[in-house]
C-alpha cells in the first residue's frame, strides 16, 4: 500500500481516514493542534470532530507536517478551502516530486475564484495527472459510523483515478471514478450554497415543496455554471453534483443546511459563526461561485441571493419573496 498522508483532522479529515485505514493502509494525520493529534494517539478518538468513534489503530496523527510527510506517496487534502493556500506555501517543500495529491475540500478560493485542484497546481507545481478529487454524498459522521455510501474519485488521468479508487474502497465505501474534475469539483462546491437556501427556508418553516423547488432550480444553475466552464453535465446528474446536493440539503448532519436554516429563524452570520468550530464553506463561497458565475455570463440567481443574505443585504423572508417575484421564464435553458 502506498504510503498516506492526511493532511487535515477535522470531521472529513478524520472521517476519510478511516475509510483509508479500513482499506488497509497506514494512515498518518496531521492536525493544526498538539492536543487533538495526542487524543487521537492515546484514546483512537478524535473527540472534538467525532466523538464516540474509535479510529482504526492504523491511523496515527501528528501536528508536525514534516514527519507527517516525509515519503508520502498520496497525500489528502482536508483543511478548510480559505486556508488551503497559507497551509500548503508551508508544505509544499516537504511534498514528494511525484506524490498524487488528493483534495477533499469543497470550496472556491475567494478573490482568485479557483477551484482547490488549481491552487494546488499553483502551489505544488503538479500536473493533472497527479491531483485527484474525492467527493460525493459523505457526510463525515455517516462515513465513520460505516454505513454505506458512494463516492467519486476524480483525476483527468483515468489510471491514476482507477489506482485511488482500489486505494479507498471499502465494504460500506464505494468509490467511482471520473475523469471530469470540473464537474465533480462545481458540484460539491455549489452544492453548500444551495443547502444554505434550503436551510433558510426549513428556518423560515417551509415545507418539502420549498426544499424540492430549491434543490431542482439549484442543481439547474450548477448545470449551467458547469458547462460554461466546459463540465460534462452528466457529471452534474451524478454522486458529485445531484447526489451531494441531496444529501446535503436533506440531512441535519449538513452544517451548511443547518447554519441556512439558523439564518431562518434569525441569527445573524456572526452569531452562528461564533456558536460552531466547524466549516460551513458555502458561507464564503457563496461570494466566489458568485463572480465566478458573473465571470462565465451565468445566471446563478439562488447562489446570488445567498451571497446578498451573508453579506446582510437582505432579510432570510425578503430573499425568499425577491427570488419567488423573479421574471418568469421557461424551466428548460
Ligand atoms: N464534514 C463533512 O461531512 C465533509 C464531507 C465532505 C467534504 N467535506 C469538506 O472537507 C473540507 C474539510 O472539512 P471538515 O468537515 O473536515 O471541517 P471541520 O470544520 O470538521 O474541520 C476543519 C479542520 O480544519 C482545521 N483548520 C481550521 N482552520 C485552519 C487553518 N487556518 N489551517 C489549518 N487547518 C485549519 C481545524 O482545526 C479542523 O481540523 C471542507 O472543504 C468540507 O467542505 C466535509
Ligand atoms: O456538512 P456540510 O454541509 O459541509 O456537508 C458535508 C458534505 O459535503 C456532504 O457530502
Amino acid at each position: 500500500m502506498a504510503k498516506t498522508a492526511v493532511l487535515g483532522a477535522g470531521s472529513w479529515g478524520t472521517a476519510f481516514s478511516l475509510v483509508l485505514a479500513d482499506a488497509g493502509n497506514d494512515v498518518h494525520l496531521w492536525g493544526r493542534r498538539a492536543e487533538v493529534c495526542e487524543a487521537i494517539n492515546e484514546t483512537q478518538e478524535n473527540p472534538e470532530y467525532l466523538p464516540g468513534i474509535e479510529l482504526p489503530a492504523a491511523v496515527k496523527a501528528s501536528d508536525d507536517p514534516a514527519l507527517v510527510l516525509a515519503d508520502a506517496e498520496r497525500v489528502v487534502l482536508a483543511v478548510p478551502s480559505q486556508q488551503l493556500r497559507p497551509n500548503l506555501e508551508a508544505w509544499a517543500h516537504h511534498l514528494r516530486d511525484d506524490a498524487v495529491l488528493v483534495s477533499l475540500m469543497k470550496g472556491v478560493e475567494l478573490g482568485t475564484h479557483l477551484r482547490m485542484s488549481e491552487v494546488i497546481a499553483e502551489l505544488a507545481g503538479a500536473g493533472p495527472e497527479r491531483i485527484a478529487v474525492v467527493t460525493g454524498p459523505n457526510l463525515a459522521r455517516e462515513i465513520a459510523l460505516r454505513e454505506p455510501a458512494a463516492s467519486v474519485v476524480a483525476c483527468a488521468d483515468e489510471h491514476v483515478a482507477q489506482d485511488l479508487q482500489r486505494w479507498c474502497h471499502t465494504p460500506m465505501f464505494r468509490p467511482y471514478t471520473n475523469t471530469d474534475v470540473v464537474g465533480c469539483e462545481l458540484g460539491g462546491t455549489t452544492k453548500n450554497v444551495i443547502a444554505l437556501a434550503v436551510g433558510v427556508a426549513d428556518g423560515l418553516g417551509y415545507g418539502d415543496n420549498a426544499k424540492a423547488s430549491v434543490i431542482t432550480r439549484g442543481l439547474a444553475e450548477t448545470a449551467r455554471l458547469g458547462m460554461a466552464m466546459g463540465a460534462d453535465p452528466m457529471t452534474l446528474a451524478g454522486l458529485a453534483g445531484m447526489g451531494d446536493l441531496v444529501a446535503t440539503c436533506s440531512s441535519p448532519l449538513s452544517r451548511n443546511r443547518t447554519f441556512g436554516e439558523k439564518l431562518g429563524r434569525g441569527m445573524t452570520v456572526d452569531e452562528i459563526v461564533a456558536s460552531t468550530r466547524q466549516v460551513a464553506e458555502g458561507v464564503k463561497s457563496s461570494d466566489s461561485i458568485s463572480e465566478l458565475a458573473h465571470a462565465h455570463g451565468v445566471d446563478m440567481p439562488i447562489v446570488e441571493h445567498v451571497a446578498a443574505l451573508i453579506r446582510g443585504e437582505s432579510s432570510p423572508k425578503e430573499m425568499v419573496a425577491s427570488l419567488v417575484a423573479r421574471a418568469p421564464k421557461p424551466e428548460i435553458h
